[in-house]
């Protein structure tokens, strides 16, 4: 069994083992640092300081393909997304927030034929109408790609039940995936599970964010997760900054990353950049979520897509050789 493993202080990950090996103690692990690189990073004196303490057996869905996991996935939705990745040779997401129906499909017109999954914030649009879903689902169907909508409900459970299948969006009718807070708890699902699971949708649960100082971390990820293997039906995966499932738990959940570019590490608004490869291979996400790093001002969007989509599928394939 291979162990890695995680020290949080205060919910930030300081440093990530890859090789095998049981510590009994705290202690214990920062001498095999010290041996096997010649230093520990951090004084010794804030070891003591740390908060809590994690040993986590990594998932062995880390070295597994798409195609294997889709073989053997439970739930109709995450198995036909697993399939469209490999199938499409991509593991990007782009992240269309733009504010015109014009643009968003012109974006997700040039975009489509690199991308597993489109995302939208639908309630940014300012001229939203019903031809922009008819649009993109006709889009989506020519480019063999699934939708994201980027809702993060965090109401009671039929408080968002009212939001995921009315109003002017009907975001049940037409986006393959959602996602949602597990701040209210666990009624939150079951509210969202009512109307998503007859149309075989899936949900994402925030477990962590990208944005500096987030304050989904430690026990608030670790309860996040235990929701969601209690609904495995409905939940296919996290919005997460690593991997969240331990190979000794069973079920596979897909991860997917936001926080991605290759040439910037920051936005100055908080949000927090880190490469493809960086995701992938040393954090082991699933997706990568791109926004403004494929169509931010004077970029060529399709010379973009292309460059992230072959960044986030080299670093998939590194990943599952190891
Ligand atoms: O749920 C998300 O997708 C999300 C979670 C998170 O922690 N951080 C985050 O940036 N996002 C979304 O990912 C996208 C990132 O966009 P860029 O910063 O432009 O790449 C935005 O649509 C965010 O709403």
């Amino acid at each position: 069994m291979t162990f890695s493993a995680v020290f949080v202080n205060g919910g930030r990950v300081l440093v990530e083992l890859p090789w095998q090996k049981t510590f009994s103690k705290p202690g214990g692990m920062a001498q095999m640092i010290e041996e096997k690189d010649g230093h520990f990073p951090y004084p010794f004196s804030r070891w003591t300081a740390f908060r809590s303490f994690s040993l986590t057996t990594m998932s062995s869905n880390l070295r597994k393909t798409y195609t294997e996991r889709a073989a053997v996935h439970p739930n109709p939705c995450a198995r036909t997304f697993l399939e469209l990745m490999e199938r499409k040779r991509s593991n990007l997401s782009v992240a269309v927030d733009v504010t015109s129906k014009t643009e968003l499909l012109e974006i997700a017109g040039k975009v489509g034929p690199y991308i597993c999954l489109l995302k939208t914030h639908i309630d940014i649009v300012n001229d939203f109408d019903q031809d922009l879903v008819d649009q993109l689902k006709a889009l989506s169907k020519k480019h063999d790609f699934m939708i994201f909508e980027d809702r993060k409900f965090a109401d009671i459970g039929n408080t968002v039940k009212l939001q995921y299948g009315f109003g002017i969006y009907r975001i049940a009718s037409w986006a393959d995936i959602t996602n949602c807070h597990s701040v209210p708890g666990e009624g939150i699902i079951s509210g969202l599970k009512e109307i998503g699971l007859p149309l075989n949708r899936g949900l994402l649960l925030l477990a962590e964010m990208s944005s500096a100082g987030s304050l989904a971390t430690g026990a608030y990820t670790a309860a996040t997760v235990a929701m969601a293997r209690r609904h495995q039906d409905f939940v296919i995966g996290f919005i997460a900054m690593r991997r969240m499932d331990a190979e000794d738990e069973g079920g596979d959940f897909i991860v997917m990353t936001p926080g991605v570019s290759l040439d910037v590490a920051g936005d100055g608004l908080g949000q927090q950049y880190r490469t493809p490869r960086e995701v992938v291979v040393e954090s082991g996400g699933d997706v990568v979520i791109v926004g403004r790093g494929i169509y931010g001002k004077g970029k060529n969007v399709e010379e973009q897509a292309k460059r992230y989509r072959d960044a986030g599928w080299e670093a998939y394939l590194e990943r599952v050789r190891r």
